[in-house]
């Protein structure tokens, strides 16, 4: 049995990029640089101002990985009191996604920006999820040179949230989550899972990046809403 979860940095991440990407439109436009958009504002490599942003990233995404292994720790501790027995932890994957790293590829040392996905150097561990009701991988990296060794980090949304409001209803949720222990709210109607991709497709799309170990299928989801 797996226990699967996704976490982030649980916004700390995002609030400090906020902060570098002010820095980084403020001095733009201090060196009177000419950007098409504004959103294309930048921080010099080398520059103090580069290197906080670096260091406080760096900061984010171990916080998120400490986040990830406390949650771990507690789901553990819950399952084992409800079954009144020791879990036996085979094994641990604690995977990171949308973070940036500077890496060799090519020859080169570059900034490798990776949202929406995941490192799949070869051997690299990684867990790639399909949605509330669909299956979800434990996969290892090929080391693709093409794809920079990344892989999907998960299914990715077809529709909208707004959107899957609209499209889906609730009967359809809980037909979709036939089997599968959830909490039916309305509150989960915009995470169906034929609001995402199909899974298995993106697997196979995923074929030259990753190695699929295990596929999970669920018994029971847990949401916060
Ligand atoms: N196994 C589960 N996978 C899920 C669930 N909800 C969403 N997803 C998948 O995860 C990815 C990544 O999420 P994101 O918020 O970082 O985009 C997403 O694209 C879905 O494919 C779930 O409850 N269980
Ligand atoms: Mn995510």
């Amino acid at each position: 049995m797996w226990l699967f979860l996704h976490s982030g940095s649980r916004g700390v991440g995002n609030k400090i990029a906020q902060h570098h990407i002010r820095v980084a439109a403020e001095l733009c436009a201090k060196w009177w640089i000419d950007l098409p958009d504004r959103d294309l504002a930048y921080l010099v490599e080398g520059t103090p101002e580069f290197w906080a942003y670096v260091r406080e990233l760096r900061w984010a995404q171990e916080f998120a990985r400490l986040n990830r292994e406390e949650m771990m720790d507690r789901v553990v501790t819950a399952v084992a009191e409800h079954m009144g027995e020791d879990v036996v932890e085979a094994e641990r994957v604690n995977c990171h996604h949308n973070f940036t790293e500077q890496e060799t590829h090519f020859g080169k040392s570059v900034w490798v920006s990776r949202k929406g996905a995941i490192r799949a150097r070869a051997g690299d561990p990684g867990l790639i999820p399909g949605s509330m009701g669909t299956a979800s991988y434990v996969v290892v990296g090929k080391g693709d040179p093409l794809s920079l060794c990344s892989s999907p980090h998960g299914a990715g949304r077809e529709h909208s949230r707004t959107a899957a409001r609209k499209l889906f209803t609730r009967d359809q949720l809980r037909e979709s989550m036939a089997g599968i222990e959830y909490r039916d709210t309305d509150a989960f109607l915009d995470e169906i899972p034929a609001a995402y991709k199909d899974i298995d497709r993106v697997m196979a799309d995923a074929a030259d990046l990753v190695e699929v170990r295990h596929v999970l299928h669920q018994l029971v989801n847990v949401k916060g809403d």
